[in-house]
């Protein structure tokens, strides 16, 4: 469903994103870790046509981002790290943009709406989007990618704004899809939620796919054998683990 070849993206001399290999299977949760300016965004942002990759190969559903690059786009759903909205179009006009651009059938999506509305308290779709909050954008922005069905979904940091129930409902909306076959690849900050609700794990650090595998495949790759939880792990991978030298020294 989600491949990767080779994947590199330069700025420059800088290189953001390192000879990336990725294989994603459909129903699966894929959370992608890494430090910050690991190069997450930037893999996410190629993954889904909108940054042109430096090398490598990219497939989605079966299809080149080379040569079906719209076709992609209009077959799978983004929930990006900023939701960019237009701010001047009330909630419901948005939700009849999307519907109208992606020719969704417009009964099918609009139960799928109503349905997630109704989870995530969504009641502010007369008012303009100007007036939303980052939380309420971002929960309109997963309700209109949500209901469109996309067979693969790419969530950056989706949980960043949201209150403590919101997120436990995305994080519920996001595993019934899986369990309906969608594709999800979500990046995450929070441990947690990939140790809980993720059946695969990379971790990037400065570019390079450092690890990939279940949170156990993962916990066996310690050195120390002692280091139980995902964060040590991430800690020590990425090479943070000396940090409680540097809190003692402080
Ligand atoms: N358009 C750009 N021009 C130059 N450098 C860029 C650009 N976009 C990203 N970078 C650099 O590439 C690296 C990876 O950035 P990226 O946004 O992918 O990191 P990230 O893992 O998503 O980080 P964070 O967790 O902080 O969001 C960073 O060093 C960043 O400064």
């Amino acid at each position: 469903m989600i491949k990767a070849r080779n994947l590199v993206r330069k700025f420059g001399d800088f290189t953001a994103v390192n000879n990336i290999n990725l294989d994603i299977k459909p129903g699966e949760i894929y959370g992608f870790l890494g430090p910050n300016g690991a190069g997450k965004t930037t893999t996410i942002r190629m993954l889904t046509g909108t940054l042109q990759p430096s090398d490598g190969n990219i497939e989605i559903l079966g299809m080149n981002m080379k040569t079906h690059e719209i076709k992609i786009k209009a077959n799978i759903g983004v929930v990006p790290d900023e939701p960019k909205m237009y701010e001047n179009l009330k909630g419901s006009e948005f939700i009849e943009f999307i519907m109208d651009i992606y020719e969704v059938r417009k009964d099918d999506a609009k139960k799928r709406l109503d349905e997630i509305c109704d989870a995530f308290e969504i009641d502010y779709l007369d008012s303009f989007i100007g007036d939303y909050s980052h939380g309420m954008k971002q929960k309109l922005m997963v309700a209109s990618v949500l209901m469109r069905k996309p067979k693969v979904i790419f969530l950056d940091e989706p949980t960043v704004g949201l209150d403590a129930k919101s997120a436990k409902i995305l994080k519920m909306l996001i595993e019934k899809y899986a369990h309906e076959g969608a594709t999800i690849f979500m990046t995450t900050h929070i441990l947690e939620i990939a140790e809980k609700m993720c059946d695969r794990i990379g971790i990037i650090s400065s570019g390079n796919l450092i690890a990939e595998g279940t949170l156990e495949e993962l916990k066996s790759l310690s050195k120390t054998g002692e280091k139980q939880t995902l964060e040590d792990l991430f800690l020590e991978l990425t090479g943070a683990g000396e940090l409680d030298d540097i809190i003692k020294e402080l």
